[in-house]
């Protein structure tokens, strides 16, 4: 049987690639995790986002919960079955996705009553019932229940909310189901503050966790912030755990977190941009919906292997999107996810071959030539 456990393989600086050994398989890190929501990768087949090359993908406590409900998913087999998703998934626990989404919500020290912005049902999360519903959906890994603290928030203010998550992340592990290739992660808080951070790394390392994840940034403080935060938090958690950054990001954000030492990432950009046009490059974001494009006979990213980039032309994606034709949807979610995972693989590469300085001075440099 397959205990869940994170393998540290070549090294770069601060940057490392891993394995990671879980009940539904191996991640290779860093690793980019498309958003799955509503189980599944919005105008995907799981068949076309494993040819992506992506390995793990993210569900959400908060809107299953909701629908289909969590009940239903574990009768009818689990997420893995639902969704024909046989690799592993990883499920937000919803306290977050509760602040950004549903309205009438009332927020207690022992969890949050809201009503879903679906049908106004009142519903209750605890971080007992979001590790339970998450255990429902047969999650590979799962989240402790956390409170995202908004930014700008005063030192006073970060240090109550991540107090609050700290206790809410013992009553998550002491509610987790342990079993062989199944993990939980604790959730770092205490927004742009490096004593906050450091005691949120403390406390969650004493409970004991078998992965660790950096929440409360990609909150509007800016990349600069956020890698100072990184720097702060992420020596002091644990060498031989996997370290998972939630919510980011852009292309840059995920080379300037590799360096320092991320080997996991969650991010909407690529599926929710793709779905309104926006391509991501090598030579930084192409915008198809600017007319400029409507003669254009060349491939988006000539050295993409993507079927948007292999079978059309600038031209015909342009038509799609500005036609508003589901076939551009599907086109564009493709090529961007693909070029995340392009982006990761090139990343473990340098890793693997000690070049990762030059391979994000050559990052930096292609992505500020524009695209042409
Ligand atoms: C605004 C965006 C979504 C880009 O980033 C964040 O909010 N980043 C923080 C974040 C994302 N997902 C989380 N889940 C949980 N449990 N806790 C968190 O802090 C977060
Ligand atoms: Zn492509």
């Amino acid at each position: 049987m397959t205990e869940f456990r994170f393998e540290p393989l070549a090294r770069d600086g601060a940057a490392r690639t891993g394995r990671l050994h879980t009940a539904h398989g191996v991640v290779q890190t860093p690793t980019f995790m498309p958003v799955g929501t509503a189980a599944t990768v919005k105008a995907m087949r799981p068949e076309e986002v494993a040819a992506t090359g992506a390995q793990i993908v993210l569900g959400n406590t908060y809107h299953l919960m909701l629908r289909p409900g969590a009940e239903r998913v574990a009768r009818l087999g689990g997420l893995h079955r639902f969704m024909n998703w046989p690799g592993p998934i990883l499920t937000d626990s919803g306290g977050f996705q509760v602040m950004s989404l549903s309205q009438l919500r009332r927020m207690d020290k022992d969890g949050v009553t809201f009503r879903s912005h679906l049908d106004g049902s009142e519903h209750r999360l605890s971080p007992a019932r979001s590790t339970e519903i998450q255990h429902l959906l047969d999650a590979t890994i799962t989240m402790a229940f956390d409170e995202c603290t908004p930014f700008p928030a005063e030192p006073e203010v970060a240090a109550s909310s991540m107090r609050l998550s700290m206790g809410w992340a013992q009553r998550s592990r002491d509610a987790f189901v342990a079993r062989p290739g199944y993990g939980q992660f604790g959730i770092v808080q205490g927004s742009v503050y490096p004593e906050l951070r450091l005691e949120s790394a403390a406390a969650l390392t004493a409970i004991g966790f078998e992965g660790y994840a950096i929440g409360g940034l990609a909150v509007g403080e800016g990349q600069e912030r956020m890698f100072a935060a990184l720097d702060v938090t992420v020596p002091a958690l644990p060498d031989d755990r996997p370290r998972y950054l939630m919510g980011v990001g852009k292309p840059s954000d995920l080379v300037g977190s590799v360096r320092r030492g991320v080997d996991m990432f969650d991010c909407v950009l690529p599926t929710r941009s793709g779905r309104t046009g926006q391509a991501f490059t090598r030579r930084g974001t192409v915008n198809l919906r600017n007319a400029r494009h409507q003669d254009d006979q060349r491939p988006l990213d000539e050295e993409c292997r993507c079927p948007a980039c292999r079978s059309y032309s600038r031209a015909y994606l342009h038509h799609l999107v500005r036609s508003e034709e589901v076939l551009g949807l599907m086109l564009l979610t493709q090529h961007n996810l693909t070029y995340y995972q392009d982006l990761m693989a090139g990343l473990r590469g340098a890793i693997t071959a000690g070049t990762l300085d030059a391979f994000a001075a050559d990052f930096e440099a292609e992505q500020a030539l524009g695209d042409i």
